[in-house]
């Protein structure tokens, strides 16, 4: 293994073999732990259908029951959100997550009327059209938007997906799904994320699943191994110690580098990392 691999490592948390209830409990934990001690409500989570927030949010709930025992009248809660652009191609999959987690509430918000108006004043006031890529970084963030708008009115923290097969390339958009409070995945690659959803009972469909962002207008769907040019086995097994070509290697590492904005806070004149 290379020294940069092992530096990634490091930094990205992932361990090549985990113990699946090991790491259930310490999530939950966390989740529980961080709710007594901030003394909020409860969670925020938008629920996409997709394998990350499944897991995410299954999690979620799990530690608001588990509070909500010890309480009387459940003052705890999980609040799951549909954010459909629009109508969703993969609906069904998002309502079989919700069916999977059981949150305490949902709220539908769909975030098509925002977004378009978003992207009619900048062209109103620019005489430029954003691209379909630019417009799918506001739809993320207009999601973040109406989370913590939620998580305001319901006293409660707003939770990220984001795991280490993902921030190892900076795959999200900043201030948009990359902005959170709490990040109970972190540590854990898409394989592993798998493996706690099939302990945890989740149907197949939704863990076995082509990750998509699912941003872009023009690419509806767009997996992110297509947008990445490398698959989540190549990350999985480079953040598991394991040997990738070379050229695989190479990218991944490249995307790293020029991500790492992402994963500092924003640049003073205290910080050197960026030089
Ligand atoms: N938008 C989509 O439709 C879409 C689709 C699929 C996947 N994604 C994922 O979301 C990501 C979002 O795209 P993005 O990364 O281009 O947009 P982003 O908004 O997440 O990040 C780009 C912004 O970061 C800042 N930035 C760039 N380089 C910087 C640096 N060196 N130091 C400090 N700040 C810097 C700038 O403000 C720039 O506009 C994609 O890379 C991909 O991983 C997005
Ligand atoms: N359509 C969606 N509804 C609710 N929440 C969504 C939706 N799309 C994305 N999200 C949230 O954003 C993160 C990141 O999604 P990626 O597929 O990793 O880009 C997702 O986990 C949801 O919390
Ligand atoms: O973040 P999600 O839930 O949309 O999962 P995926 O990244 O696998 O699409
Ligand atoms: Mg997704």
């Amino acid at each position: 293994m290379g020294t940069m691999q092992q530096k990634i490592i490091e930094a990205m948390k992932v361990k090549p073999f985990i113990d699946v209830k090991v790491e259930i409990e310490q999530r939950v934990q966390l989740l529980k732990h961080y709710i007594l001690k901030t003394k909020t409500k409860g969670y925020v989570l938008g629920i996409s259908g997709g394998q990350d927030s499944t897991l995410a949010g299954k999690l979620c709930q799990i530690a608001i029951d588990e509070l909500n025992e010890k309480e009387q009248g459940n003052p705890y809660q999980f609040i799951a959100v549909r954010l459909p652009y629009g109508e969703q191609q993969d609906e069904q999959d998002a309502q079989d997550a919700l069916i999977f987690i059981a949150p305490s509430k949902t709220i539908t918000v769909n975030i098509k009327e925002a977004v378009d108006a978003s992207t009619k004043a900048f062209l109103d006031a620019t005489g430029n059209k954003l691209s379909p890529f630019m417009k799918g970084n506001t739809k993320a963030r207009e999601r973040m938007k109406v989370q913590y708008d939620i998580g305001a009115y319901y006293q409660c923290l707003v939770v990220g997906t984001d795991h280490s097969a993902e921030a190892i390339t900076g795959f999200y958009t900043k201030h948009g799904d990359g902005a959170c409070d709490i990040v109970p995945l972190f540590g854990l690659n898409k394989r592993q994320g798998k493996q706690l959803l099939q302990h945890l009972g989740c149907p197949q469909h939704l863990y076995l699943k082509v990750p998509t962002a699912d941003l872009e207008d023009d690419k509806p769907g767009l997996p992110d191994e297509a947008a990445l040019g490398f698959t989540y086995e190549n990350i999985d097994d480079y953040l598991e110690g394991k040997p990738v070509p070379a050229e695989v290697s190479d990218k991944i590492e490249a995307k790293y580098k020029v991500t790492e904005h992402k994963r500092q806070a924003a640049v003073s004149i205290y910080d050197e990392w960026w030089k």
